[in-house]
């Protein structure tokens, strides 16, 4: 897609939108650090593109909880600059979110016009974001997504693969439920949801994306032992018996019907791209 200005270059995300969208410009922190929201509407006035995407995000969840501000100059401040610039300019402006923004409860797949309620600093700065955008009067559409997985960046495969080839145990929660998301499919919903604002065809808002079945990071955990032909044996715990500085939310399931009936996207199935994933990271 050319005209296509993207926030981010190294990230999972990103990367994937690299591969996919050769032709578009990405901007590392280097050209533009979200931690100056000017600078980033600044790049945007300068690029003159014809749509952009937000790849860049502060996305350490734990970490997020003794930097609020940083996290909140990055993870909303910057985006809300964005989808300002992009208003002016009359283009589309597409962000990534998070299932974080849930408060976790119940097992209901959660869907758009669900009450929000994050419990950390990560998710509360992803979903102020997700209003300042929603208010900059522009063309905007925000993809909530979950448990992100790809052979690049600091994702839970790669943690698992490294712990799982030291140790013959490992417990994970098994009491979180979600559904992990393949990196390149994110990347390819991004751009089809880009190109229908671009010509029309769709109004935009907010849509939820993950892959299929949901299962718990337990489930996950095991899948990738299996895959990954590591002996490690996975057991159960519960979250409280793995404290952690930032509150998670047991229920993350998401209902992606929307996405499948405006846009024509439906859920991957995440054991098909984990495949592809351990095999890339093992060769
Ligand atoms: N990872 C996940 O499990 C999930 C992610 N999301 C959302 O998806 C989107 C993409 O996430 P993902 O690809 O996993 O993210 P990653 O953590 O893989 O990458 C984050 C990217 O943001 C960049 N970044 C961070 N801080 C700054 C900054 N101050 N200035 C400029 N760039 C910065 C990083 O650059 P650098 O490499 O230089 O640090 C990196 O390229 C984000 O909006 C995230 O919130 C949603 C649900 C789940
Ligand atoms: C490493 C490890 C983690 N865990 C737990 C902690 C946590 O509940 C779960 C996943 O750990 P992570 O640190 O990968 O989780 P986390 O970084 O919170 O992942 C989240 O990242 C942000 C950016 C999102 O938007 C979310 O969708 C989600 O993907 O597994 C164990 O139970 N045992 C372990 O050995
Ligand atoms: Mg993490």
């Amino acid at each position: 897609m050319s005209g296509l200005l993207v926030f981010g270059r190294t990230g999972q995300v990103a990367t994937e939108l690299a591969r996919q969208a050769p032709d578009a410009v990405f901007l590392g922190r280097d050209q533009a650090d979200l931690s100056d929201p000017a600078a980033c509407a600044a790049a945007i006035r300068d690029a003159a593109p014809d749509a952009v995407i937000n790849a860049a995000a502060y996305t350490a969840v734990d970490r997020a909880e003794s930097e609020p501000d940083l996290a909140r100059a990055v993870n909303t401040d910057a985006p809300v600059a964005m989808a300002r610039a992009c208003a002016e300019l009359g283009i589309p402006f597409v962000q990534i979110s998070t299932d974080y923004v849930f408060d976790g409860s119940g097992d209901r797949p959660w869907v758009e016009s669900d009450a929000t309620g994050p419990l950390g600093v990560y998710g509360a700065t992803k979903l102020a974001a997700e209003q300042g955008i929603a208010a900059a009067g522009g063309t905007w559409a925000v993809l909530r997504t979950s448990w992100v997985f790809s052979a690049h960046g600091a994702n839970f495969v790669k943690t698992m693969m490294r712990l799982g080839g030291q140790r013959d145990t490992l417990n994970v929660v098994a009491d979180q439920h979600g559904g992990p998301t393949p990196a390149a499919d994110i990347a390819a919903a991004c751009l089809t949801m880009t190109a229908a604002l671009r010509d029309g065809s769709a109004k935009g808002g907010v849509y939820h994306f993950a892959g299929a079945p949901d299962t718990t990071w337990a489930g996950f955990a095991r899948q990738i032992m299996a895959q990954a032909d590591l002996a490690c044996q996975v057991g159960d715990i519960a979250t409280s018996d793995y404290p952690t500085p930032a509150k998670r939310p047991g229920n993350s399931r998401l209902d992606c019907t929307a996405i499948a009936r405006d846009f024509g996207i439906s859920r991957p199935d995440w054991r098909a791209a984990l495949t592809d994933v351990v095999t890339e990271l093992q060769t």
